[in-house]
């Protein structure tokens, strides 16, 4: 906290900042082919920040047409991985040189914290690019036990084009999510930034190349979901498809590889996200400061966001007093101001739908007032219908939804009745209970006593409506940009006879 800015110095910075507007395309900014900008404003004074080129499947054809020149030439995909390795740690110091630019921008275009940028998004995009570069010159493939006669070796080979779409949430992490693995591996990446918040991918692509990424590698496209990510979707001559957001525009995906050239595609979604507390929970004023972050960081406008807190009743009297007293120190303010842990949702669109889940019958416990602007005050409400919006449906708000119940296994049966499947937390003291809880909760993550999505290292996707098809971090991440090949070898002597 030390060296962060005050909101005056953050404002002037902000001032300064160039901001990038064309798409980044075979290694330089150009306009929309067909000229149309869209604005890009800061969701927390309105104030214009950009005019960005609006691209369409004419700007995705040319992105793809130089990605796939870039692929097969072996500019980037067959250079040694350690060459690889060496432009993306380049790539992580520019950031790291760059970072409060980057940081400021982040919070102007998506209106999330500056204090959540600069130490949450920006320092672990930079560690997960790090990540990935040191990981890819320490894959090795794998040889079969096939007979003395035979050698099969199980190579790795890069995908080809991989084709990326982002949520405004965490626009720049979720990048580094994915071009890290993606570019480690050898591809060339088509990707498009949420409408929302197209500016840190932009700024971005300008670093790569800046660090040595070859033209038509990296390549950027904003603009509008049917307009660009249709386009991807649909593209004949992209292989892969790595997409965060909704599930709504992840089944999309699914049918525009159907409808297309069967592409791979892997889809992290959404969550209702479950955060159990039985009534052995240890130390029950660090538990309620978890069950606060995981429905408030980020405005809760967070995948893994714990939107559910399923408490015992024999523990839920002492706690609920506990979380209520660490969900006041979460000021919401100006998300310039260094001090704010809660800043301003997206969009007005988005900032409707949070607001259509207050003001039902269920009882207020905090907050749920309006606010001035793009702005939800964090709520908590005791839910008694289970089978109410509140209690079943994603809310990507700075809203927790309190369900009681009686013991360990209504607790299990309740964390599991969604369709969802993306995280869940469990606090108790018992070790068995913990292990048991964890294995019984349908989720690709789930914390023992504490709230969070892992590091680096660590895969990172659901089940369910909240997953398909692959995982973001982790060695694991690398499946989604590389095909696995068999390269079968006959040793035998009469290996010239047909086989
Ligand atoms: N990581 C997550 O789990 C996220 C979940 N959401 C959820 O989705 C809700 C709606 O937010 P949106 O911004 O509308 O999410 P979205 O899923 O529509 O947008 C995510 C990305 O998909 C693109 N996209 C939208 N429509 C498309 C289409 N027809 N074809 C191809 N690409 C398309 C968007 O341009 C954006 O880049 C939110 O309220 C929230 O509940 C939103 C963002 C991230
Ligand atoms: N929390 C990481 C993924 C997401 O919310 O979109």
């Amino acid at each position: 906290m030390s060296d962060l800015l005050t909101t005056d110095e953050y404002r002037a910075l902000a001032r300064g900042l160039q901001m990038p507007e064309g798409a980044f395309i075979d290694g330089s900014f150009r306009p929309a082919i067909s000229g149309a900008t869209f604005e890009t404003r800061n969701p927390a004074t309105g104030d214009l920040l950009a005019n960005v080129a609006a691209c369409g499947a004419e700007d995705v054809d040319f992105a793809v047409q130089k990605a796939r020149d870039a692929f097969e030439d072996g500019r980037w995909s067959r250079l040694h991985p350690s060459e690889r390795k060496r432009v993306l740690i380049r790539l992580a110091k520019l950031m790291t040189r760059n970072a409060r630019e980057l940081a400021v921008m982040e919070s102007l275009d998506s209106g999330k914290t500056i204090y959540d940028c600069e130490t949450i998004d920006v320092p672990e995009a930079i560690h997960c690019l790090l990540w990935h570069a040191e990981l890819i010159d320490k894959l090795y493939g794998k040889v079969s036990p096939a007979s003395d006669d035979h050698i099969a070796l199980i190579v790795r080979e890069a995908a080809g084009v991989a084709g990326i779409v982002l949520p405004w949430n965490f626009p720049l992490l979720m990048m580094a999510w994915k071009i890290g693995p993606a570019l480690a591996s050898g591809c060339s990446v088509v990707l498009k930034p949420a409408e929302e918040t197209p500016l840190t991918a932009l700024r971005m692509a300008e670093l790569a190349m800046e660090a040595g990424v070859p033209p038509g590698v990296l390549n950027v496209v904003p603009g509008g979901g049917p307009e660009v990510g249709e386009p991807l979707g649909r593209h004949m001559d992209v292989d892969v498809l790595s997409f965060t957001g909704s599930t709504e525009t992840g089944r999309r995906f699914l049918r525009y590889a159907a409808e297309s050239n069967l592409k791979e595609v892997a889809l992290e979604m959404g969550g209702k996200n479950p955060a159990v507390v039985l009534d052995d929970a240890p130390n029950l004023d660090r538990v309620a400061a978890h069950v606060v972050q995981g429905a408030f960081w980020n405005m809760g406008e967070n995948c893994s966001a714990s939107s559910r807190l399923i408490v015992q009743r024999g523990v839920k009297e002492k706690l609920l007093p506990l979380i209520l007293a660490h969900a006041r120190e979460w000021p919401v303010g100006d998300p310039l101001n260094p001090e704010s842990r809660v800043g301003t949702l997206v969009s007005e669109a988005h900032c409707s739908k949070v607001r259509s889940f207050l003001g039902g019958k269920e009882k207020v416990l905090m907050g749920g007032g309006d606010r001035e602007g793009l702005v939800v005050e964090p709520t908590i409400l005791e839910v008694e219908d289970r089978e109410s919006k509140l209690a079943r449906e994603e809310v990507f708000g700075p809203v927790l939804s309190v369900l009681t119940v009686e013991g360990f296994d209504e607790a299990i049966a309740l964390a599991n009745d969604t369709s969802y499947g993306l995280a869940a937390s469990i606090y108790t003291s018992d070790i068995k209970r913990a292990l048991r809880g964890a294995r019984a909760i349908r989720a690709g993550t789930v914390t023992v006593n504490s709230f969070g999505e892992g590091d680096s290292t660590t895969p990172f996707g659901g089940f369910g409506l909240s997953g398909f098809g692959g995982r973001d971090k982790g060695t694991e991440a690398h499946d989604q940009y590389t095909r696995i090949k068999t390269i079968w070898v006959d040793l035998s002597d009469d290996a010239d006879q047909a086989v």
